[in-house]
């Protein structure tokens, strides 16, 4: 408890105010309370003396107290309930903020059903002890504070005794509590797992049903289910224990004042009225005893939410910056890349770069040496799974590579603004991931005041415009979850418009043509090419055809440089460019739109099959 406590109390900070007002009120609720005990003390005394006034009175004030003393409680309800919600809100945005913010290796470590199980199912439980929980732990702790003070005041002997159960339910709860911890962490990694895999088919499910894997992903699914339900189960088994036991508390109590008090009472030793407020007392610490098994458990599933939340957390703070300016938007009817003036693209430099990702032993780039010149424009090319992709990663800054490595303008990667360098990037990447909204506002996501004939103008760049003739709503089509509704050549294309308006003078590429036609991909590309002026282009190409127009090739082979140069020189030297390069024009000649589908026998380069 005193853990959760720890941790929520950062978050609780900043409304402190609230929660000791709070409290206060939950303070004066309970002494109102309290007053009903010794109000009914003095109507016993009363009844006894046979004074009728003093009972009506005494009874009067009892219903005022309770009024009163509800009140008081729904202040303090809407107060605390309320800094929960607060807390909640606090929470989620700077763990969204920081998810945003965080290395690409975090990504590859978790999965997006997991992270979003954190956002939601331990946010939740967070939430809860920030609020219901803290009500009902503030409220029990000044309850039991008060009774008790009054219990010893009224009959010492007996309180020690009414508190004898309590001493046996602390063992018992230890002991419990500690099972319901351990259960608590195994749930709430199992529901991330199971969000992992709900996400993983959902995104997959094309795949997934025209490859009839369906049985097969419902199986593995019912087994993590069922690993769930087994932990859930133990956990309810454990935490069905704790009520129970709380519950008994109180009567147990009460059967010993009454055996005890009865026989002091009947000897003259304590006055009835003494007993029956004594017994109201220990009736007003049944609740919060009650409810003791259930603040428990709740502080025991925020320590593991917190747990799981703090893998976010401490990833390291964004840091305050300025929102970023919008991209700046042309005057009407220019072409964009004129009017806005000039791009001076950085110049990068690889120097012994290697690389391996953390789940990889090996690396699976490097050692490189290169360098790329400001305004440069270089495609990468090689078989599948060479590292262009890797390479261009390592170009966004996303993962992080020890100094000297990697410089842009003579600066090392690692020691540059991050946010600064990313706005000069325009990145598209091979499936041209798109938000959800319409076509319209992912073409201008980076600087949505773009005015219409501009967004026309762009649509026709980037060789749009007879698709949108095609849409139902034209640029007000909504595009779906992740651009759902348009196909993969389509959404390509959109990526590669709303890099355009953002105006980066670093241009990262990953294969951007990859869905294209051959006539639609050169079509696009030659539009696109007098864009870029300026600007330092780095491409990765599956299509070779393509990098003939670049200023420099790099063939890549394992993660290192097979050959480079300018794709004249690499036409005619007879290397992988040339060979793949022929390939390509053979599976064109012949109508395949796979040149791998070609091999190479004795030098020559002939198609499989044929
Ligand atoms: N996130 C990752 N975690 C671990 N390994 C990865 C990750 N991404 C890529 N790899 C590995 O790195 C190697 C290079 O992959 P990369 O995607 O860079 O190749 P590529 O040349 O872009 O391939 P393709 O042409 O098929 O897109 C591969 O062996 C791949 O398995």
């Amino acid at each position: 408890m005193l853990l959760t406590l720890r941790c929520l109390w950062p978050w609780l900070q900043p409304h402190r105010v609230v929660l000791l007002s709070g409290s206060l009120w939950i303070l004066l609720s309970n002494l109102l309370l309290l007053s009903l005990p010794l109000l009914l003390r003095q109507a016993i005394a009363a009844i006894e003396q046979h004074d009728w006034n003093q009972v009506r009175f005494c009874a009067a004030l009892m219903v005022l107290a309770t009024l009163l003393g509800a009140l008081s409680r729904v202040q303090s309800r809407l107060q605390i309930l309320g800094c929960g919600r607060r807390v909640e809100v606090d929470l989620r945005r700077q763990l969204f903020g920081r998810l945003l913010d965080a290395p690409a290796p975090f990504f590859d470590r978790l999965g997006t059903g997991d992270l979003i199980s954190r956002l939601t199912n331990d946010l939740t439980q967070v939430r809860m002890v920030a609020g219901f929980g803290l009500v009902s732990l503030i409220n029990a702790l000044v309850v039991y504070s008060l009774t008790l003070t009054a219990m010893l005041w009224l009959a010492p002997l007996l309180s020690l005794l009414a508190l004898l159960p309590f001493v046996l339910l602390l063992w018992a709860v230890k002991r419990i509590s500690r099972q319901v911890l351990h259960y608590s962490a195994r749930t709430q990694e199992q529901l991330g797992g199971l969000s992992d895999r709900v996400d993983e088919a959902f995104n997959g499910q094309r795949s997934l049903r025209s490859a009839g894997f369906e049985p097969l992903v419902q199986r593995q699914f019912d087994a993590a289910n069922a690993a769930y339900l087994a932990d859930a189960e133990a956990l309810a088994r454990s935490r069905s224990l704790l009520v129970p036991l709380m519950s008994l508390v109180t009567p147990v109590g009460l059967l010993l004042v009454l055996f005890v008090g009865g026989r002091q009472v009947i000897a003259g030793s304590l006055q009835l009225g003494d007993l029956v407020a004594f017994n109201a007392f220990l009736v007003q610490l049944a609740m919060p005893t009650l409810m003791l098994g259930w603040i428990l458990t709740l502080f025991q599933r925020a320590a593991t939410a917190f747990e799981r939340l703090d893998l976010v957390l401490q990833l390291p703070a964004v840091a305050a910056h300025p929102p970023a300016p919008p991209a700046p938007v042309p005057p009407c009817g220019a072409p964009a890349a004129e009017a806005l003036g000039p791009r001076s693209g950085p110049t990068l430099r690889l120097q012994g770069l290697r690389f391996a990702y953390e789940s990889q032993r090996t690396a699976v780039l490097g050692p490189l040496d290169l360098t790329i010149a400001s305004g440069q424009c270089v495609a990468l090319v090689g078989p599948v799974a060479c590292g262009k992709t890797s390479l261009l990663r390592l170009l966004t800054g996303r993962y992080p590579l020890p100094p000297g490595m990697l410089f842009i303008d003579g600066r090392d990667i690692g020691s540059l603004d991050l946010e600064d360098y990313r706005r000069r990037l325009s990145v598209v990447l091979q499936e041209g991931q798109l938000f959800s909204g319409s076509l319209a506002q992912n073409l201008t996501f980076a600087a949505p005041a773009t005015p219409a004939e501009q967004i026309d103008e762009l649509v026709r760049q980037v060789c749009l415009d007879e698709d949108l003739a095609r849409l139902p709503a034209g640029l007000a089509s909504r595009v779906g979850e992740g651009g759902l509704t348009l196909s993969g050549g389509q959404r390509q294309r959109v990526a590669l418009g709303r890099a355009l308006l953002r105006r980066g003078d670093l241009w990262l590429l990953d294969d951007p043509f990859s869905h294209l036609d051959g006539a639609t991909a050169d079509r696009l590309w030659r539009q696109l090419r007098p864009q870029l002026a300026g600007c330092t282009v780095v491409l990765a190409l599956s299509r070779v055809r393509l990098a003939c127009q670049a200023d420099w090739v790099i063939c890549l082979e394992q993660g290192r440089v097979r050959e480079q140069g300018t794709p004249a020189t690499l036409q005619h030297s007879g290397g992988d460019f040339a060979r793949r390069l022929r390939q390509e024009q053979l599976a064109e000649e012949l109508g395949t739109n796979d040149a791998s589908s070609l091999s190479r026998q004795g030098g020559e380069v002939v198609a499989d099959g044929r």
